[in-house]
């Protein structure tokens, strides 16, 4: 699909998101900083990309989502868990970058920083009923189905 983007940022022009090899979920998300930025110990800063896009059909949406590496070796993971952008916004893409690590880490301008990743969405219509179509589960969860 295509996907209309704008460059906020003269320094982004040269490195647009790009699938990094042919079978890439994700594009990576850079840091658009002036200045390195040190995350203390439980920090959170929100972390500008210098792009943004506009899904523009309701049927797609995007997901910022950590970096693998970054998270499980340096604890940088997002204050908001999983960002997601809607078909319509048209701001900038921001990333919550939270350092959930006990030791400093900085983020150096450009880094990449997490990754977006775009998904096809349904838009559900509620029917209002007393009783559902009976199921096998019905209202069991919570391990219901057994430990093992
Ligand atoms: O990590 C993120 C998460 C969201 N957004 C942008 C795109 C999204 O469409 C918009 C709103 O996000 P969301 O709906 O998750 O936040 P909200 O707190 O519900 O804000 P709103 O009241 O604007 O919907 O903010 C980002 O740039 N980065
Ligand atoms: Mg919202």
């Amino acid at each position: 699909m295509n996907i209309d983007i704008k460059v906020l940022d003269a320094r982004m022009a040269g490195c647009l998101p790009a699938y990094a090899t042919p079978g890439s979920a994700g594009l990576d998300l850079r840091a658009c900083l002036d200045a390195p930025l040190t995350l203390a110990p439980g920090a959170c800063e929100l972390v500008r990309t210098g792009l943004a896009i506009h899904l523009a059909d309701a049927g797609f949406a995007a997901l910022i989502l950590p970096r693998s590496g970054l998270g499980h070796k340096h604890g940088i993971v997002l204050g908001n868990l999983v960002g997601l952008i809607d078909s319509d916004y048209q701001g900038e893409l921001m990333v919550s970058a939270w350092n959930r690590s006990p030791v400093s880490f900085t983020i150096a301008p450009m880094d990449r920083l997490a990754q977006l990743v775009v998904v096809p969405v349904v838009q559900a219509q509620f029917t209002v009923v007393d009783t559902f179509a009976p199921s096998l589960r019905g209202a069991g969860g919570y391990g219901s189905t057994g430990k093992d």
